[in-house]
C-alpha cells in the first residue's frame, strides 16, 4: 500500500448490519428478561439448556480450587502487577481544593458503585481480560463487580475469583452487555458502567447501551502497527504481527517502514511462522486485511501512524522514545523490540483493553480512571465578587428565575 493511502484504509468503527443485530438482541433482553437472555445464550454462546447463567462467589472459589496450583499462582502474579500499576495511577489523581472569589471550590474522586466487566470468550477464553477489567475496577474502589464471558472455562472463573468479582454471568455478546446494563429481574442487578473488550457485537452493544449506563471505550478487534526502520529484526516483527492476527479474522496487523528491503524479509519469516502456527486459519484471514507500507522518510511514516491512530504501536526503530514523543494518536506504545506487545497483553502492568477503530484519537485505554467520577463542589462565604456577574449573565440569557435566585443573595453579602 502506498504510504499516503494508509489513513483512508482505516476500518470504520462498527458496520450498520452488526449494529442492527446488536440492537435487536439488546432490546429483546431489556424487555424479555431472563427467558430472552437464556434463549440468546443457548443460541449464540453455547450455554447448555438448563445450565446456570449466573455464578456467585462460592462457585468462583470452587472453580479456583479446581485449577492447578501453579495456574492459580500465575493468575495471582499477573493480577498483582495489574493492581500495582492501577493503584499507582490512582495515586496520580487526588482530591482538589482551591480558593475561588468569595470562597472555595474543589473536586473529589469517587468510584462508580457497580461495574460490569466483559471478558471475551468466543474464540479463545481470555482470563487475562477478566483480570484487566475486574482487578482494575476493584483497584478503583468499585463496590460491586460482575464479570461476563461466554462458556467460561475453569481458568476464566478462577481469574474472576482472583479478581474478587462478586458474580459471574456465563453469557457473551450483545446479550451479556444488555443484561448487565439493564439488569435482569431476579438474576442480575443493573450496573452503572460496562467495560471490556470484545468482538464487533460486543462493541456495538456497548455503543447502544451508552446513556443508560456508562461505557469505557470501543475496544474491538485487535489492531497492531509495527513501525520499523533498518535496525529492526524481521523475524520478531513477523512474530508480533501473527500474535495479533490470531485474535480474530477481523484483527488488523500492519507494518509501516522506512526500509524498502524489510517487507520481503518480514514476509519470508511470516510464511515460515504461519505454517507452524496452530491458529493459522484465523491469523491468515486477519493478515489478508492487514497491510504493509513503505515510507520514504521517518516523518512520513510517523504521519501515517498518527492518521491511523492504531490500538497497539510497536516501535522497532533506533530511537523509540523520540518516535513516541512525536506521535499524537495511539492506544498503547511498546518501545523497542524487547518490549513486545504480548507483554502488554499479559500483564506487565499497563492495561490491555485499548481503543480500536480510530478511537485512540479521543480516548486512552481502560484504566483505573475509567471507574472513577470526578465530582466538583462549591462553598461560598460571599457573593460580592461573582453575584452580579451571575445575575447579569442570567438576564442576558433571559432566564429571570436564575437572575432572581442570584439577586436574592446579593443583599445578604
Ligand atoms: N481492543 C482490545 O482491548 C481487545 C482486547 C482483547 C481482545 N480484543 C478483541 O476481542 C475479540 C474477542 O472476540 P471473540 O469473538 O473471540 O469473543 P467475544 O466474547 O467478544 O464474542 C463472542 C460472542 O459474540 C457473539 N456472537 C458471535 N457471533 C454472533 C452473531 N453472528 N450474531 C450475534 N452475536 C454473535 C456471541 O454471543 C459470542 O458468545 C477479538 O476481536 C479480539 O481482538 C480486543
Ligand atoms: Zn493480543
Amino acid at each position: 500500500m502506498a504510504i499516503d493511502e494508509v489513513a483512508a484504509s482505516a476500518p470504520t468503527p462498527i458496520d450498520r448490519a452488526t449494529l442492527d443485530s446488536a440492537r435487536e438482541i439488546t432490546e429483546s433482553v431489556r424487555t424479555g428478561g431472563e427467558a430472552a437472555l437464556r434463549s440468546h445464550a443457548e443460541r449464540l454462546d453455547g450455554l447448555a439448556p438448563g445450565a446456570p447463567m449466573v455464578l456467585g462467589k462460592e462457585e468462583l472459589a470452587r472453580a479456583a480450587a479446581s485449577v492447578p496450583e501453579e495456574t492459580l499462582a500465575l493468575l495471582e502474579r499477573v493480577a498483582g502487577r495489574i493492581r500495582a500499576f492501577a493503584l499507582a495511577q490512582r495515586g496520580a489523581l487526588t482530591a482538589l481544593e482551591v480558593a475561588v472569589p468569595g470562597g472555595r471550590a474543589g473536586h473529589d474522586v469517587e468510584p462508580v458503585a457497580a461495574a460490569g466487566c466483559y471478558a471475551p470468550g468466543g474464540r479463545y477464553p481470555l482470563p487475562s481480560s477478566v483480570l484487566m477489567t475486574a482487578v482494575t475496577a476493584r483497584a478503583g474502589g468499585v463496590e460491586r463487580v460482575i464479570v461476563a464471558s461466554p462458556a467460561p472455562d475453569p481458568v476464566t472463573l478462577a481469574a474472576a475469583h482472583v479478581a474478587r468479582a462478586d458474580q459471574f454471568l456465563c453469557v457473551g455478546g450483545a446479550q451479556a452487555v444488555a443484561a448487565m446494563s439493564y439488569g435482569v429481574p431476579g438474576l442480575v442487578e443493573p450496573v452503572a458502567l460496562v467495560v471490556g473488550p470484545g468482538n464487533r457485537w460486543v462493541t456495538a452493544a456497548k455503543q447502544i447501551v451508552y446513556g443508560a449506563v456508562g461505557i469505557d471505550l470501543p475496544a474491538g478487534p485487535s489492531e497492531l502497527v509495527v513501525l520499523a526502520d533498518e535496525t529492526a529484526n524481521p523475524d520478531l516483527i513477523a512474530a508480533d504481527l501473527l500474535a495479533q492476527a490470531e485474535h480474530d479474522p477481523d484483527a488488523r496487523p500492519a507494518l509501516i517502514t522506512t526500509d524498502p528491503t524489510l517487507p520481503d524479509r518480514v514476509e519470508t519469516c511470516l510464511m515460515r511462522r504461519l505454517g507452524e502456527l496452530p491458529t493459522r486459519e484465523v491469523a491468515s484471514a486477519a493478515l489478508a486485511h492487514g497491510f504493509v507500507a513503505v515510507a520514504d522518510s521517518m516523518e512520513a511514516a510517523l504521519k501515517a501512524v498518527d492518521e491511523l491512530a492504531p490500538e497497539h504501536l510497536q516501535l522497532c526503530v533506533g530511537d523509540p522514545r523520540s518516535a513516541k514523543a512525536s506521535l499524537k494518536h495511539f492506544g498503547a506504545a511498546f518501545l523497542g523490540e524487547r518490549s513486545a506487545e504480548v507483554f502488554g497483553d499479559y500483564g506487565a502492568g499497563p492495561n490491555h483493553v485499548l481503543p480500536t477503530g480510530g478511537a485512540a484519537r479521543y480516548s486512552g485505554g481502560l484504566s483505573v480512571f475509567t471507574f472513577l467520577r470526578v465530582r466538583t463542589w462549591l462553598e461560598l462565604d460571599s457573593v460580592k465578587e461573582t453575584g452580579e456577574d451571575a445575575r447579569d449573565l442570567a438576564e442576558l440569557e433571559r432566564l429571570s428565575g436564575h437572575a432572581r435566585a442570584a439577586e436574592a443573595r446579593l443583599g445578604s453579602s
